[in-house]
C-alpha cells in the first residue's frame, strides 16, 4: 500500500482535567473517504480542529503528505493542501456568494504587495487565474444562480453548499467536512451524497468527515473509525463497524443510534 495522505499517531488533547482525545491513531489514504462517528462527546470535532490546526494538541504527531502538520501555524495549512468546513456555517455574512468563494481562493495565493501594488502582468495573469477557478467551482456545484447574492439571505441548505465551495477553491488534496449533513433535509442531503462521491471521483480529493446521519455514513464512506470517550473503538467498512458490539454499547450508553 502507498503512504497515506493523511497520518495520525497518538493525538492527545485535553482540556483541563478531561482527556477529550486519547492517544488516537488513524491513517487516510489518497483518495478515500474516511469516515469518524460516534457519540456526542466522543471527541471527533476536537480531532478536527486538532488537524485543522485551532487547537494545539497535548501529544502526538500529525503528517500530511509526509510534510508535519504540527510544524506549520494555522494559517499555512492550506498551503499544505487542506481546506475544511465547520458545524456551524462559517462565511462572510454580508458578502456575497462569489466574494466569498474569491477569498477562499485567495488563501492559495502567493502575494506580493509591491507586485499587486503595480498590477503587473503576472498579477493581472493571477487574478484571471483566480476567477477561472471560481468559476469552476460554481459550475461544479450549481450555483450559477446564486452566484451575486448576499450569503445571509440565503436558504440555510444553500449556504452549506457555499461553504463546501469555498472550501473547493483552495483546491485541497484533504477536505474535511464537519458534519456536513446537519440541517439539511432529506433531498438535500441526498444531494450532498452525490457532491461528496463527486468531489472524490471527478475532483480526485479525498475527505475526511464527520458525520452521524448513518444511512449517509454507509453510501459514502470507504472507511469508518469509530470513537467514544476520546478513544478508537473500531476502524473498517462501514457496516463492520455499524455491527460492532463496543460501538452499539457506546451509542446505546447515550442513547443515540450507530
Ligand atoms: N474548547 C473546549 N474546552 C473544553 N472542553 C471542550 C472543548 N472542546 C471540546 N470539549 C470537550 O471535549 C469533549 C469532546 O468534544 P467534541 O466536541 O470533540 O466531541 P464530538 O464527538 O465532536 O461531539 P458532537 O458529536 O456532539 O459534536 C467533550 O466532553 C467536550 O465537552
Amino acid at each position: 500500500m502507498s503512504a497515506p495522505l493523511l497520518r495520525v499517531e497518538g493525538l492527545t488533547r485535553r482540556f483541563g482535567g478531561l482527556v477529550a482525545v486519547n492517544k488516537v491513531s488513524f491513517e487516510v489514504q489518497a483518495g478515500e473517504v474516511f469516515t469518524l462517528i460516534g457519540p456526542n462527546g466522543a471527541g471527533k470535532t476536537t480531532v478536527f480542529n486538532l488537524i485543522s490546526r485551532l487547537f494545539e494538541p497535548s501529544g502526538g504527531r500529525i503528517t500530511l503528505n509526509g510534510q508535519d502538520l504540527l510544524a506549520r501555524p494555522a494559517h499555512a495549512v492550506a498551503e499544505l493542501g487542506l481546506a475544511r468546513t465547520f458545524q456551524n456555517i462559517e462565511l462572510f455574512e454580508q458578502a456575497s456568494v462569489l466574494q466569498n468563494l474569491l477569498i477562499g481562493r485567495h488563501v492559495h495565493q502567493r502575494r506580493s504587495l509591491w507586485r499587486e501594488t503595480l498590477f503587473l502582468p503576472s498579477v493581472r495573469e493571477q487574478e484571471r487565474e483566480v476567477r477561472r477557478k471560481v468559476e469552476e467551482v460554481i459550475d461544479f456545484l450549481r450555483l450559477q444562480h446564486y452566484r451575486d447574492n448576499r450569503v445571509a439571505g440565503l436558504p440555510y441548505g444553500v449556504r452549506k453548499v457555499v461553504e463546501l465551495a469555498r472550501a473547493l477553491c483552495s483546491e485541497p488534496r484533504l477536505l474535511l467536512l464537519d458534519e456536513p449533513s446537519s440541517g439539511l433535509n432529506v433531498d438535500e442531503t441526498r444531494d450532498l451524497a452525490y457532491w461528496i462521491q463527486d468531489i472524490r471521483s471527478v475532483l480526485g480529493i479525498t475527505v475526511l468527515m464527520v458525520e452521524h446521519d448513518m444511512s449517509l455514513v454507509s453510501q459514502v464512506s470507504d472507511r469508518v473509525l469509530a470513537m467514544a470517550q476520546g478513544e478508537c473503538l473500531a476502524l473498517g467498512p462501514p457496516a463492520e463497524v455499524q455491527a460492532d458490539a463496543r460501538v452499539i454499547e457506546a451509542y446505546l450508553g447515550t442513547g443515540a443510534t450507530a
